[in-house]
């Protein structure tokens, strides 16, 4: 595997009419490119992954594994916006010499896909296998869908939607009014809101996990009245994930997530699916409450050519990180039923 950075010299024009001058993408490449590079895999990651997706995605992705780099060549970049080597608000703003901190200007998901596509470009694939995404990595690998029209031969979603429901972008406020109570927030240091982060990833499990998954590992087996296992659970992945993440980039993702919605500017977000052009697989989660299963049903009943497949899990949203062996048995079938 090897790990690079792409550094687009050229501006971006954001959806929002704002511009990032020049940015960077962190990525990986795993595997050759056949000589008619047409065995390109492009794994687009969720809120807070990175582009080590062989790290995050091992039950799918690595030697002897459904996405095996001796067949093809797989790449997985990190977001636009993302803090794992990416453009993002610690970065220098070039007009400034100075970190854009506040100033990071508003990203949308098809902002995200644009800079994907010049990663692309920069690397000569004409024509994309397959991208696969999950959570915001499948709101962003829709968009990419819509750009490529007929360069990807198969869009692969996972817990994901066309269009951000109100009760998502809810929990996103909610975590960002978590980031904005810390004292610290907007103060011009690298570890501006940490403490809000812990809050705000604590009230983000919420929505990745069921109560199921609760149940089954975080019961007392004695009578208590405090200090509660899934309270200190709660706590941990707090700190676990401030201590990995920072809370700008933690805002700007949420709030691309929010405005995220294929149909913006397109006539609607139904017009816009039918609008695309690669077999489409969406995958729903049982017991996902974030992204509900209807949800991934939407994008399959619009898609000219579109399938359903459902993962069955107690995990709750965060199952399309876990549940490897249905998702293998879903894309086994997927290509069979679907693929020369
Ligand atoms: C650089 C990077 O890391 S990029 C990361 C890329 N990651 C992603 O894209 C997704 C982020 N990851 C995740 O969301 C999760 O790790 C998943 C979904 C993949 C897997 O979750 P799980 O393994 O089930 O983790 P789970 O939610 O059970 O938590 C386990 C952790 O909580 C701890 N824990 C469990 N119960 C408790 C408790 N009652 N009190 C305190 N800690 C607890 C465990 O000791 C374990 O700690 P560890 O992570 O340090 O080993
Ligand atoms: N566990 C996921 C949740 C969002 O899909 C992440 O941290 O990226």
């Amino acid at each position: 595997m090897s790990q690079e950075t792409f550094h687009c010299q050229e501006e971006l024009k954001l959806e929002s009419g704002e511009v990032l001058p020049e940015f960077d993408l962190c990525y990986t490449t795993q595997g050759h490119l056949t000589p008619k590079k047409d065995n390109v895999i492009w794994v687009l990651h969720a809120l807070t992954g990175d582009s080590n997706v062989q790290e995050w995605w091992s039950g799918l992705v690595g030697e002897d594994k459904f996405f095996d780099p001796t067949k093809y060549f797989i790449v997985c970049a990190n977001n636009l916006g993302s803090c794992y080597g990416s453009t993002q608000p610690l970065s220098t703003n070039p007009v400034t010499g100075k970190a854009y901190y506040y100033d990071f200007p508003n990203l949308a998901t098809r902002d995200m896909a644009a800079a994907f596509d010049r990663l692309r470009e920069h690397l000569g694939i004409e024509s994309i296998d397959t991208i696969i995404g999950g959570s915001l990595g499948g709101q962003v690998a829709l968009e990419w869908s819509y750009i490529l029209q007929e360069k990807v031969k198969n869009t692969i979603i996972v817990a994901s939607n066309a269009k951000t429901s109100p009760w998502t972008i809810g929990f996103n406020e909610a975590q960002r009014m978590a980031i904005e109570s810390d004292c610290t927030w907007g103060e011009k240091r690298p570890d501006a809101g940490k403490k809000g982060l812990e809050t705000a990833r604590a009230i983000g499990m919420l929505s990745y996990r069921h109560q199921e998954i609760f149940q089954a590992s975080q019961s007392e087996s004695e009578e208590k009245t405090d200090h509660f296992k899934v309270s200190s659970y709660l706590r941990y992945q707090g700190v676990k994930l401030a201590n990995r993440f920072n809370a700008l980039s933690y805002w700007v993702l949420t709030k691309a997530m929010d405005s995220h919605d294929l149909g913006r500017a397109r006539g609607g977000t139904a017009k816009a699916l039918s609008e695309i052009k690669s077999k489409v697989l969406s995958i729903g989660i049982n017991t996902d409450m974030l992204f509900n299963k209807e949800e991934s049903q939407f994008i399959s009943q619009h898609v000219p050519k579109g399938t359903y497949r459902e993962i069955s899990s107690i995990y709750g949203h965060d199952a399309f990180l876990v549940e490897n062996e249905q998702i293998n048995y879903i894309l086994k079938s997927f290509y069979l039923e679907n693929n020369d």
